[in-house]
């Protein structure tokens, strides 16, 4: 599977934009600020029906207009292909479309098109708390699995209004019975969405022991823990313990939006113990393990986005990094630059790569044969 085409319209600081891709490797080259980043978040927008970051959906839309629209096509083999519309409005819900059909869940797109983005803040997934592990966590399964997607949103939903209920009651007794009630909704999504993070962890610690290998040749032995309270109680048992502490809080304290994933270096917390180098390489090795592990369960090749990793990773890592990435064993690639030497140079060793190159500045990309005749009508 991979994303021959991509138009854009008032999306970021795109104002149109229309472009086709190489099956293989895709880089954009241009200066900082130029755009880049918002190609491959265009194209994760596609796969994923949100953006990589926070942000609320209203942002990637152009400043000063009201709406966006994303539009890409994807090549599936054997003649047949997808075409996915995504349109932002301005307070307002999005819509996604395949082949002109609006879907009715989320949970129907997410994971047909598998995608893994690389960036420099993933650093974060060791250094920062546990939401960015769990984040993790939550991106490989609910690309894997759409009852999980459904599941979290039914989690995240109820969550939110049992928190506004102890806001609400501020530290007295609930006589209504509404955090019973939000108790026992939440049972189902809480113990499925346990149970699949807790089996994630065997074959995901084997794939990531593997990547961790390729990309730094270390020997250290490194490994993830899942750490959740439901391993030890009930959901009921739980919520049961928590009452009080909840109800003085205001806010619940125990669930799955507790979790967290433990990674170790012999046995050790990575944290505490690894070089800066090891860390940088661990980090890889989870986007890389998350890549096979999509490949894996869903039977398609995933896109893989590489955003600033020459300017952020020291330069044996990326080389050894993009020698992996290059070989056969992967599919579409896309790569933002600086430097448009760079990857030329590091293609060198890869005789007969497809590959397509895109200069871009300020909202606008085009590739190499489109710049030169720019600048031969001039
Ligand atoms: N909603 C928006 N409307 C207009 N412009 C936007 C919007 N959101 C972001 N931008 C602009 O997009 C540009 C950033 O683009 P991007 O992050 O893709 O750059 P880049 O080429 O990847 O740069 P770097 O090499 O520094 O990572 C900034 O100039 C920013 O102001």
């Amino acid at each position: 599977m991979h994303l021959s085409s991509l138009k854009l319209t008032q999306f970021k600081n795109y104002e149109r934009q229309s472009l086709r891709f190489s099956p293989r490797l895709n880089c954009f080259v241009g200066f900082n600020g130029a755009g880049k980043t918002n190609l491959l978040e265009a194209i994760y927008y596609l796969c994923m029906s949100k953006g990589y970051g926070s942000a609320a959906d209203q942002y990637n839309i152009r400043h000063g207009d009201r709406v966006a629209r994303l539009e890409g096509t994807f090549d599936l083999g054997d003649g047949a292909q997808d075409k996915i519309v995504i349109k932002l409005r301005k307070r307002q819900r999005k819509i996604i479309e395949r082949n002109g059909t609006p879907y009715e869940r989320i949970s129907e797109h997410v994971g047909r098109y598998p995608v893994v983005i690389v960036t420099p803040d993933d650093i974060s997934l060791v250094l920062e708390g546990s939401a960015t592990r769990r984040k993790l966590l939550d991106n490989s399964l609910s690309q894997t699995d759409p009852r999980y997607l459904n599941h979290l949103i039914t989690y995240n939903k109820l969550l939110e209004n049992r928190n506004a209920q102890l806001k609400e009651l501020d530290g007295r007794q609930d006589s209504s019975g509404l955090l019973g009630v939000y108790d026992a909704q939440m049972e189902a999504p809480a113990t499925y969405i346990f149970e699949k993070r807790r089996d994630f962890v065997a074959p995901f610690t084997e794939l990531l022991l593997e990547a961790y290998a390729a990309i730094s040749g270390e020997r250290e032995r490194v490994g993830l823990e899942y750490h959740s309270q439901l391993s030890d109680q009930s959901w009921g048992d739980l919520l049961r313990d928590r009452t009080e502490k909840d109800r003085i809080l205001q806010r619940t304290t125990g669930g799955i939006h507790r979790d967290d994933l433990i990674f170790t270096q012999e046995d050790h917390p990575l944290k505490r113990v690894a070089s800066q180098g090891q860390l940088k390489s661990f980090v890889l090795s989870l986007k890389l393990a998350q890549y096979r592990l999509l490949e894996r369960s869903t039977a398609r090749t995933p896109i893989l986005l590489l955003d600033d990793i020459f300017d952020k990773l020291d330069h044996e890592r990326v080389r050894q990094l993009l020698q992996l990435v290059m070989s056969s064993a992967f599919g579409q690639l896309f790569i933002t630059d600086t430097d448009p030497e760079r990857v030329t140079s590091l293609i060198g060793d890869h005789p007969g790569m497809e590959w397509e190159r895109f200069l871009v500045a300020e909202g606008v990309a085009r590739n190499e044969d489109e710049w030169k005749q720019l600048i031969e009508e001039e």
